[in-house]
């Protein structure tokens, strides 16, 4: 039997998705004890059963198999842990995650930064840190991620208020945007659709930007609001212990990540494109099929699309192109030098016999 406290483990985020992952486990350890990674610090994770935090390790072939694919423990996710012989937990399974927000660090290796996540909010300054195309990736990012973005710009108060009307009439209608300024509490019900009980946000941008601003604005109880103190130990209600993984007044689980200005996203040419759905839903009308929006005559996606916004489409498409091809080319070339080796070898036989 698992211990599952479906009821608790919802107030931290607990979804369908994961329930039915759950139900198809082929064989769960018996004793183990369903709950969620709030704060991960190398080999040591801090888990949140519902009720109380534990304090866990992966057992060596739980993090085995993951790393075999590129994947590892991350804030979000779902795992069976069961009490070993001197007090410590061991994380027996990891719950494959829903969805998982990853990048590619430089040397070509998977990082995984937030899993179980149904929105992103991106933030971004109002202020020198301001750049459309930088944002742009990082929609297409979470996008291929298949997170929902909401573009949330801070400083409202300071920054410049154009650059809320530069992000508005750059991107689709389908994208919020929001201006916000990250200090004051009317941040929490400008974000109030967003932040339900259950759903899981992850912060997302620049050091600096505000997220750890916003990420305390949205926590904080409001006292005046509801005309209540908090209420019990902290523990359940509000993980207020973990550093990563926070459970707001509204229900919403929030996972507040280190600054990352730009990173290299770990989705192929053909999924970064198509969360450009204004791109997507233009090019079927380009006279021809396989227009690529640089300069064929009668291409509707020119005529369409901001030409900043388009040059960055194709520009992040390309540059995925270029990874996945020279992996991909690597391989060709090296089939293609031992077929030629081969067929070299042979030639030599022939002549001699
Ligand atoms: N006036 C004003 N200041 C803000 C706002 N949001 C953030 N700040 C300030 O900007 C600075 C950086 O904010 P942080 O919340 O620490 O930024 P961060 O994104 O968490 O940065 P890292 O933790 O380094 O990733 C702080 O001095 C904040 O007080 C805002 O909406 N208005
Ligand atoms: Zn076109």
């Amino acid at each position: 039997m698992i211990d599952i406290d479906f009821d608790k483990l919802r107030r931290i985020g607990l979804a369908q998705g994961i329930t039915s992952r759950l139900g198809e486990l082929a064989s769960p350890v018996p004793g183990t004890r369903l709950a969620r990674v709030t704060e991960t610090q190398r080999d040591v994770f801090t888990l949140h059963d519902g009720t109380h935090e534990l304090r866990a390790r992966a057992l060596a072939r739980v993090s085995e198999v993951l790393q075999a694919d590129g994947d590892a423990l991350t804030i979000g996710d779902w795992v069976l842990a069961a009490p070993g012989e001197h007090g410590q937990w061991w994380i027996h399974e990891r719950i494959a995650p829903v969805t998982q927000i990853a990048r590619r660090a430089n040397d070509g290796r998977r990082q995984t930064l937030a899993s179980n996540v149904d929105t992103a909010l991106l933030v971004m300054g109002m202020d020198n840190d301001f750049n459309l195309r930088r944002m742009e990736r990082y929609i297409a990012i979470v996008k291929a991620a298949d997170v929902a973005p909401v573009v949330v710009l801070t400083k409202a108060d300071i920054g410049a208020r154009e650059h809320y009307r530069e992000m508005c009439d750059r991107l689709p209608a389908t994208i919020p945007v929001l201006a916000v300024n990250g200090t004051s509490p009317s941040a929490r019900k400008e974000l109030a659709p967003w932040l339900a009980p259950g759903c899981t946000l992850v912060l997302l941008g620049a050091s600096g930007a505000g997220k750890s601003t916003l990420t305390n604005t949205l926590l904080a109880s409001d006292v005046q609001d509801t005309g209540e103190v908090r209420r019990g130990d902290g523990r359940g209600q509000h993980t207020t212990t973990a550093r990563s993984l926070h459970l707001c007044e509204t229900g919403a689980c929030i996972i507040d990540t280190p600054g990352l200005r730009t990173w290299r996203p770990d989705a192929d040419a053909q999924s970064l494109a198509a969360t450009y759905d204004d791109v997507q839903s233009f090019a079927p009308l380009c006279r021809f099929r396989d227009c690529r929006h640089e300069g064929e005559p009668g291409c509707a996606v020119r005529e369409h699309v901001a030409q900043d916004r388009l040059v960055n489409f194709q520009k992040l498409v390309r540059d995925a192109e270029r990874v996945n091809l020279t992996a991909l080319d690597r391989i060709q070339v090296r089939k293609k030098w031992k077929k030629l080796h081969k067929a070299g070898a042979a030639r030599t036989r022939d002549k001699r016999g």
